[in-house]
């Protein structure tokens, strides 16, 4: 056994030597090590050909012709590894694509923060409750949420039950995608439950006949709606935990170029996004699509720095920004970074996370978000855009498909008093099924507007 499968590569990777934020404190080295060798014998969860995929998909986007919607939890859990929790997201990110396909008659690259979105980073390493002082909750990858001793020390043990759990999730995410769940001539059946009770949902119904005439239509000219009974899903997550996606990284047997294979797409966040650090380091090497979240205070030089560092080639599709201002912020931060990172040449996917800049914190202690000012800052995106003639790529969003009430408004609004009820976030506000697809009809209507100078 080399040096390198003995730690699960762990110690030999480049990347490992440079500053990296966020990082748990493990207490056992030695659980630490037998996490990272079993990761490193376990089989990948993604393939390198279906990253590349992935990539060819986002090289469309770069190019105008296509849009990506990306979203789930903002934290999954190993309890919510269930067949109706996974199926209730991945039907509401369906609905959402429909409704954006129809609006702006481009495909959809539908991408779900799902199957390794198992850690967060957090603003404050220590959460104090009654004069308590324990580590925070960084997912359950790193350790639990309940506020005790035992279930807040990090346990290495839990990288393997975040592998495991993604790969459940996984395999139920491809079941549904290719066997029959996802067809789009039962559109109309993907959720009469919704159609009957929600505000949206006259409209969603009208969206579905117009979808089962053009099929009808379609079928009656000979045309094959056989491709249409399946839709292509990529995974992914925030490349946070490089003692799980270490030993997670492989080589490609076809090319010899290393691939992160926990997920399709991976992302450095706005707390991990250091040019120099070891998160950016470790997308550089790998050859999987990557994006990097943009907060209000980036400059145009370290977005610079970024395309130099991951995408030095200026591959089409290789490199997404996910910009996440703040409504309040975008229009005076986008348009200088768009400017330079086009005038450089590359053909990057922009897309808006209009949840990130946007979350308070009411009276009563919920973390939570407004639709209206989610919405704000997606139309000031979109603005920026129209405004530099570049293309707006689309969204990144945290939602989940039950009906949760953890962000306010949308069309059947939830109010203050309503965040107690259903709040089930193990950290920030999702939108849910309702908030989400009203969402999407209302950004389709942004999509469907004649671009203004
Ligand atoms: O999802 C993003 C971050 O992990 C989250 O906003 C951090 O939350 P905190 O500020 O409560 O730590
Ligand atoms: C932490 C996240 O976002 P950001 O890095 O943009 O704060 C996230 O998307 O989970």
């Amino acid at each position: 056994m080399t040096a390198e499968a003995a730690d699960g590569g762990l110690s030999t990777a480049p990347w490992l030597g440079l500053p990296a934020a966020q990082q748990p404190d493990w207490p056992d080295p030695d659980a630490l090590r037998a996490a990272g060798r079993k990761l490193a014998g376990s089989p990948p969860l993604v393939l390198p050909a279906e990253c590349d995929l992935l990539t060819r998909r986002l090289a469309a986007v770069a190019r105008g012709e296509a849009l990506v919607l990306q979203g789930g939890d903002c934290a999954e859990t190993f309890s919510g590894v269930g067949a109706d929790t996974v199926r209730a997201t991945l039907r509401t990110l369906l609905h959402m694509a429909v409704v954006l396909t129809h609006a702006s008659s481009l495909p959809v690259v539908k991408i779900g923060r799902m199957a390794g979105q198992f850690a967060k980073p957090r603003s404050t390493a220590f959460e104090e409750r009654g004069g308590v002082r324990l580590p925070s909750y960084r997912g359950d990858a790193v350790n639990g949420l309940e506020f005790s001793s035992g279930s807040r020390t990090p346990d290495a043990s839990r990288l393997n039950r975040a592998y495991e759990a993604s790969a459940a999730t996984l395999n139920l995410v491809r079941a549904l995608t290719t066997g029959g769940f996802a067809d789009l001539a039962e559109v109309r059946t993907w959720n009469r439950e919704f159609v009957a009770s929600s505000p949206a949902g006259e409209r969603y119904r009208r969206l579905t006949d117009e979808i089962e005439s053009a099929l009808a239509f379609l079928r009656a000219c000979g045309g094959d709606t056989a491709p249409l009974a399946t839709t292509e899903f990529f995974v992914s997550h925030e490349a946070l935990l490089l003692d799980y996606e270490t030993p997670l990284t492989r080589v490609d047997e076809r090319t010899g170029r290393l691939y992160a294979t926990s997920g399709h797409l991976l992302w450095a966040g706005e707390r991990t996004r250091e040019a120099d650090g070891a998160h950016i380091a470790f997308l550089s090497r790998v050859r999987n699509p990557i994006a990097v979240k943009l907060g209000p205070t980036v400059g145009p030089e370290t977005v610079l720095r970024y395309l130099d560092r991951l995408d030095p080639d200026r591959e089409p599709g290789r490199l997404t920004f996910v910009m996440r201002a703040g409504a309040d912020r975008v229009r005076d931060v986008l348009p200088l970074l768009v400017e330079k990172v086009s005038a450089e040449g590359a053909q990057v996917c922009w897309l808006s996370d209009p949840m990130h800049g946007n979350t308070f914190t009411t009276p009563d202690g919920y973390k939570t978000r407004h639709v209206e000012t989610i919405l704000d800052e997606l139309s000031g995106f979109m603005a920026v855009h129209r405004a530099l003639g570049t293309h707006p790529g689309g969204i990144h969003v945290e939602l989940t498909g039950s009906e949760v009430t953890e962000c306010l408004g949308g069309g059947r609004p939830v109010g203050a008093q309503d965040l107690g009820r259903r709040y089930e976030s193990a950290c920030d506000p999702r939108l849910n099924q309702e908030q989400s697809i009203d969402l999407a009809f209302r950004l389709a209507d942004m999509y469907r507007r004649p671009p203004t100078g």
